[in-house]
């Protein structure tokens, strides 16, 4: 019997295996005593956390050169009130690199059947071993010119035809993509280790798709490219996720002090090394609602880090605003900075809510 799962150490991903969330999961868990367990859609694991299946789980929620991750956005504004207690307990940032991934042309020629006729006499058509198509994107009105790839294919890629992945990986991979794929067609996955398994599974050999050299490795794919992304030093951060109930008052054993624990003396100096996320909505009908709102963390000295907004689902052009800022939350009635500006919030908002308060994880 498998002990972290019996004491209830349960980590749920986004999966299959070799997902980037599975790679930021191991870098968070993986010395530790932690049943890690894959989950198909960002929505399951927060599901598995909120219905205490899992004790935590890991989403991508943010990348460096992409923005936020909407699938997350959209789960965290919980329209349907199905998440009412998942709050954030930390984040990890990972370095991604991505690459394309298949069968290379000779090798697609040989596992094609006769009966797949067109993608075979593409595929031979493709047998030409100049690597590179152009790599030049053509230039239209609206991008007169478009970002140079950073890369060339290793291999030929002609012969690719669908293209498999998460909608996140389209957005950071624009120029390559643009530049060797722009015919191709482009299919929305759950994951980009779920791509690598389905383009696996794709006989015919035209298939490819954007995930790591990991999922490659794991899935029998040839590499016909790599680091496709847009930005050097591309990277994403991703949650954990806990229930409200299970940290609230609980020490963090990585820092000095409860995350949202009965720490009386702890100082507001210490906002640096933490960050919070905050949701609210506003009356759309009142002039200066938002920034009534904002003038709230101004009059308090927290820096707010990021701010985004997702349609709330209640009514169409209505919105969830989503703040992060420097500091934390602390015990009810503790009365720190981001105690008195929620409660603060909360006479000038409609709604909101704390989403959870966690250590930084970057120096700057
Ligand atoms: O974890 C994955 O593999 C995902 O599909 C989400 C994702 C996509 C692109 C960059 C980082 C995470």
């Amino acid at each position: 019997m498998d002990t972290a799962r019996e004491k209830g150490n349960v980590v749920a991903f986004l999966g299959p295996k070799a997902s980037y969330t599975h790679q930021a999961t191991l870098q968070k868990f993986g010395d530790q005593n932690f049943h890690i367990v894959p989950m198909t859609s960002i929505d399951d694991v927060f599901a598995a956390v909120q219905a205490g299946s899992a004790t935590h789980g890991v989403v991508p929620f943010e990348n460096s050169s992409n923005g936020p991750v909407l699938f997350t956005l959209d789960l965290f504004a919980d329209a349907d009130k199905r998440h009412p207690d998942i709050v954030v307990e930390a984040e990890i940032y990972l370095p991604v690199h991505h690459c394309l991934v298949g069968q290379r042309a000779a090798k697609a020629l040989h596992t094609a059947k006769a009966t797949d006729a067109p993608s075979l006499s593409q595929v031979r058509e493709d047998l030409d071993t100049s690597p590179v198509v152009s790599g030049a994107a053509t230039p239209t009105q609206t991008a007169p010119q478009p970002a140079r790839p950073r890369v060339q294919p290793l291999h030929s890629i002609k012969h690719i035809q669908h293209v498999h992945s998460h909608p996140q990986a389209w957005g950071q991979c624009k120029a390559f993509l643009t530049a060797y794929l722009k015919q191709a067609e482009k299919h929305d996955v759950s994951s980009t280790s779920r791509a690598a398994e389905i383009v696996a599974t794709d006989s015919t050999g035209v298939s490819a798709a954007v995930s790591s050299k990991l999922a490659a490795e794991l899935n029998g794919l040839d590499v016909l490219a790599e680091g496709i992304e847009d930005t050097q030093g591309n990277s994403t951060r991703f949650f954990v996720l806990r229930r409200r109930q299970d940290v609230e008052g609980h020490v963090n054993a990585s820092s000095t002090e409860g995350v949202n624990g009965p720490v009386a003396n702890a100082h507001d100096d210490q906002a640096q090394l933490f960050k919070s996320l905050i949701s609210f909505t506003v009356d759309h009908a009142e002039p200066g609602a938002l920034a009534d709102s904002l003038a709230v963390f101004k009059k308090h000295g927290l820096n707010l880090t990021s701010i985004n907004t997702r349609p709330s689902g209640a009514r169409p052009w209505n919105y969830v605003f989503f703040v992060e800022l420097m500091g934390r939350k602390r015990g009810d009635g503790d009365g720190g900075k981001v105690n008195v500006a929620l409660d603060e919030l909360g006479r000038v908002v409609k709604t909101y809510r704390w989403l959870g308060s966690w250590e930084k994880m970057t120096k700057d």
